[in-house]
């Protein structure tokens, strides 16, 4: 019998679905194959790694974690960090550096990754009383101030074009504090810039802002030439000049921290001199914390380094934007003993993580804990007699005690200073059509996970106020 055509038509669409079901079935079945096969090769586990704060949530403030061979302890609580840094300092005094910070620092020959012990203590005391001394920062004001006023100046310029261009935030507090930390180390911006020295310290801006990231990454042999480089000039520089040759008097201006550090390093003085890889050492870790130390704020303070103790508000912004975007944890340490914190077992050598994120967002703690509020430190709150010792364990941006930050009054002026300066001098919108939004990226800082970018307006009737 022949085929009709209707009848033909319905045949061949019928061919056609059972054609696309086959295949669709096949595609599907041959993608749950692959993916099992996928899967079949994987070990079981959750699905991403949970944070310490989440795993605080189940097991408690105290809690172990075995990373590789590594035994960790997890500590969440301000009773138990007092445990840690005040209780029992000293057996909690020792660094547990990663590889790369050891390769960062020339095997541990800083001041933030070598084990508690009389170099150690060497060069803290040397850090803290000479390079952080109030006389010392005053000595080094002006080279802040002429810092800012350029980064002021180029953005001035740069608006002068008419249209508002869009500035990356971050990366203009990170070239300022960096630019800031390297004229306060030797000088750079200011003197050497014609000398050929800029150029590493240029180079140097860039490649720490990622070390501070990249512990992780043992490649640390991009900038340990420039710090060979920078220390060779500089020191040709010192003696051209004692020479009488250059006619640029260095001591005419003062001291910068290299220069004060070249000085010890030709100390006799065993208590107190250094070696040239300390040197080096504690340059890497000054510009490095630096770094951090603009990754971590951003912008979104303001004033001018004479005004600041009057700046209440501002205070209590810069404190509320440590309070939420700061380190997720200090610096860990290691056990050197045995010991027991809250009632647990430490064994020796186990490392010991204190969990500033989990502690800085505690209901128990802070009232709102998850909202951005700087009257917190300034109400009649428990935050408004917190400063940035970390003495009551509950705050503790810069961590606490024996190992505690040791450049905190440099890091809390210079970046007042620097916001200030901008806030003041600008207005800064957001460029048409972007909202603000502030997800972080979660990481050895909390960071911006999309960068903020706003266009700065001058506010200042003067002009000249911008030279
Ligand atoms: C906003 C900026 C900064 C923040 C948030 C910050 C925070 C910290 C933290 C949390 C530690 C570890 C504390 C501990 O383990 O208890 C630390 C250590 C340290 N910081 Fe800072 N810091 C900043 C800026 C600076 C600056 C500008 C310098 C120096 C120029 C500096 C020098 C150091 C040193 C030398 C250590 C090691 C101390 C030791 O182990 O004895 N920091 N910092």
């Amino acid at each position: 019998m022949a085929l009709r055509v209707d009848d033909a038509s319905s045949n061949e669409s019928a061919i056609i679905t059972c054609l696309v079901s086959v295949l669709a079935v096949t595609y599907f079945a041959w993608n749950v194959k692959k993916s099992r096969k996928a899967n079949a090769k994987l070990p079981p586990g959750p699905r991403g790694l949970p944070t310490f704060t989440e795993l605080a949530g189940v097991y408690g403030p105290i809690f172990k974690l075995w990373l590789g061979k590594k035994l960790c302890v997890v500590v969440s609580s301000p009773s138990l960090v007092k445990q840690v840094v005040r209780d029992q300092d000293i057996t909690f005094a020792n660094r547990d550096p990663p590889i790369a910070g050891l390769v960062a620092s020339f095997g541990g020959n800083d001041i933030l990754f070598p084990n508690y012990g009389p170099e150690w203590r060497k060069l803290r005391k040397l850090f803290v009383g000479k390079l952080m001394s109030n006389a010392s920062l005053d000595a080094c004001y002006a080279l802040r101030k002429q810092e800012v006023k350029n980064i002021i100046r180029d953005l001035y310029n740069n608006n002068k074009t008419g249209i508002g261009k869009p500035i990356d935030v971050g990366e203009l507090s990170i070239s300022t504090f960096v630019c800031v930390i390297q004229n306060m180390l030797w000088g750079e911006a200011l003197e050497l810039r014609e000398k050929g020295i800029s150029n590493l310290g240029a180079e140097l801006k860039f490649k720490l802002a990622e070390l501070v990231v990249l512990m992780g990454t043992p490649n640390i042999s991009d900038i340990i030439p420039c710090f060979h480089g920078l220390i060779y000039k500089y020191r040709n520089k010192v003696s051209v000049v004692e020479e009488g040759g250059a006619g640029n008097n260095i001591e005419g201006r003062n001291k910068d921290f290299l220069q004060l550090l070249l000085e010890l390093q030709e100390n006799e003085d065993s208590a107190s001199s250094i070696s040239t890889i300390q040197l080096k050492a504690l340059l890497v870790v000054c510009c490095a914390t630096a770094t951090n130390c603009s990754q971590v704020v951003g912008m979104d303070s303001c004033v001018e380094e004479f005004h600041l103790p009057k700046l209440k508000y501002l205070d209590a912004v810069v404190k509320e934007t440590f309070r939420l975007h700061s380190v997720p944890y200090l610096v860990p340490r290691r056990a050197s003993q045995s010991s027991s914190i809250g009632g647990y077992t430490v064994p020796k050598d186990t490392t010991i993580i204190l969990n500033v994120w989990a502690i800085h967002r505690d209901p128990q703690i802070w009232d709102n804990p998850l909202e951005f509020g700087p009257e917190k430190f300034f109400n009649d709150g428990i935050a408004s007699k917190f400063d940035y010792s970390g003495k009551n364990f509950q705050y503790l941006p810069f961590g606490s005690r024996r190992r505690m930050c040791a450049g905190i009054a440099l890091a809390e002026t210079m970046l007042m200073f620097v916001l200030a300066s901008v806030l003041h001098s600008f207005d800064w919108k957001l460029p048409a059509g972007t909202k603000l939004d502030l997800p972080e990226k979660f990481g050895i800082l909390i960071k911006k996970k999309e960068p903020l970018v706003a266009i700065p307006t001058p506010r200042l009737p003067n002009s000249e106020l911008y030279q």
